[in-house]
């Protein structure tokens, strides 16, 4: 049973506010991603949760334990990071194991301990060489193998996929993601890859200038995003923007996108949004719901494109489209047949719609 709550909890350097006041609740076995863009304050979070830094306000409790003051090597907490900081002198199973060589632990059972972590990481024919003698994704196995040596209460890892290549990204990424299906420990990970977001968190905390954009699961972000900013950050190729107006009153509110007179307004009478007449908002939808073609008979905004250019990634299709002085990208299924240069029609319904407001860049509803 390991839950991590911090609340209220700030950081300063000098006059600079790094983190304003972060709240965020990790459940048992949870796996917390703090994704953002870089500067936005996750390594500092996560500093401070491993007491590398001092807080400047607020608090972190390990279950009912509040650790804001306890020093690091008491918090029982073990971080893996991105430049792996593995001792060069000494072997594989001795990085492993050195936390049990500091508390004297006999050296027998320091080796098999050594080699049931490394056996879990693949890495048991690699026990007596130096950090030198291994690749980059070896190292970093290494520098996991001694985090879950110690069997810590919670384990941070800070971008501990950044110093690899695409391939061992994905197998390492794989591996972690495995391990904690495993172990099942509460974790807090650092990342501005969305994509690694998406696919390791129970939880994700989007941050922005040193606060949490929004919190929730991979899902609910991707699916009802808070703001335009968190909108761009999540999801590749990222939503799609226009500018909209709310025309009309009551049950006849209508969404006109704005410089486009001459296409039909939504119906937005089911909604029940908080909007009036005149109100400015911001319209996204993603690539993979923007229906090319006539779109049978859904509601939606319909407008005509001209295909600009056509991407073929192998599992999918990217187009970008050009409408009136906009750019959409789309995102298609493989085998779709679209030459640029043609006009097409396209459907952006109404159900896939996000709007937010222009001014606050807050998610209004949908
Ligand atoms: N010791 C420090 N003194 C002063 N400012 C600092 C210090 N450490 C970090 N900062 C500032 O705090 C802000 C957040 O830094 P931090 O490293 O936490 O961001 P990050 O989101 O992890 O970025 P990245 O992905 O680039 O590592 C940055 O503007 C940085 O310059």
């Amino acid at each position: 049973m390991t839950r991590l709550s911090i609340s209220g909890l700030r950081k300063s350097f000098g006059v600079v506010d790094v983190l304003k006041s972060v709240d965020i609740e990790v459940e048992d076995n949870g796996f917390l991603v703090l994704l953002g863009p870089s500067g936005c304050g996750k390594s500092t979070l996560l500093n401070v949760i491993a007491g590398l830094e001092r807080a400047t306000a607020g608090s972190i409790r390990i279950d009912d334990r509040d650790i804001t003051d306890v020093e690091a090597k008491d918090r029982d907490i073990a971080m893996v990071f991105q430049s792996y900081a593995l001792y060069p002198s000494m072997s594989v199973a001795r990085n492993i194991t050195f936390s049990m060589e500091v508390r004297g632990v006999p050296r027998a059972e320091r080796r098999k301990a050594a080699e049931t972590v490394a056996a879990s990481l693949q890495i048991e024919h690699l026990l007596d060489r130096r950090p030198a003698q291994l690749s980059g994704g070896q190292r970093q196995r290494v520098a996991i193998g001694r985090a879950l040596v110690r069997s810590p209460k919670i384990f941070l890892f800070d971008e501990p996929l950044s110093n690899l290549d695409t391939q061992l990204r994905l197998e390492t990424r794989a591996l972690i993601k495995r391990l904690h299906q495993r172990v099942g420990a509460t974790s807090v990970y650092v990342t501005h890859d969305q994509s690694e977001a998406m696919t390791l968190a129970t939880r994700i905390a989007v941050m922005a200038k040193g606060e949490v954009a929004q919190f929730g699961t991979p899902a609910e972000i991707y699916a009802r995003p808070a703001s335009v900013f968190v909108a761009r950050f999540v999801g590749s190729p990222p939503m799609n923007f226009l500018a909209g107006t709310i025309v009309g009153e009551g049950a006849g509110r209508t969404l006109q996108l704005d410089g486009f007179a001459d296409i039909a307004p939504v119906a937005l009478e089911a909604t029940g949004l908080p909007v009036s007449p005149g109100h400015a908002v911001t319209v996204g939808i993603r690539p993979d719901r923007i229906v090319i073609g006539e779109g049978a008979s859904r509601d939606g905004l319909r407008l005509l494109a001209t295909i600009d250019l056509v991407e073929e990634t192998g599992t999918d299709v990217l187009v970008y489209l050009k409408v009136g002085g906009l750019e959409l990208i789309a995102r298609q299924p493989p085998e779709a047949r679209l030459t640029p240069g043609t006009s097409v029609p396209i459907l952006l319904p109404v159900k896939d719609l996000h709007l937010f407001d222009r001014e606050t860049e807050l998610r209004i509803g949908f």
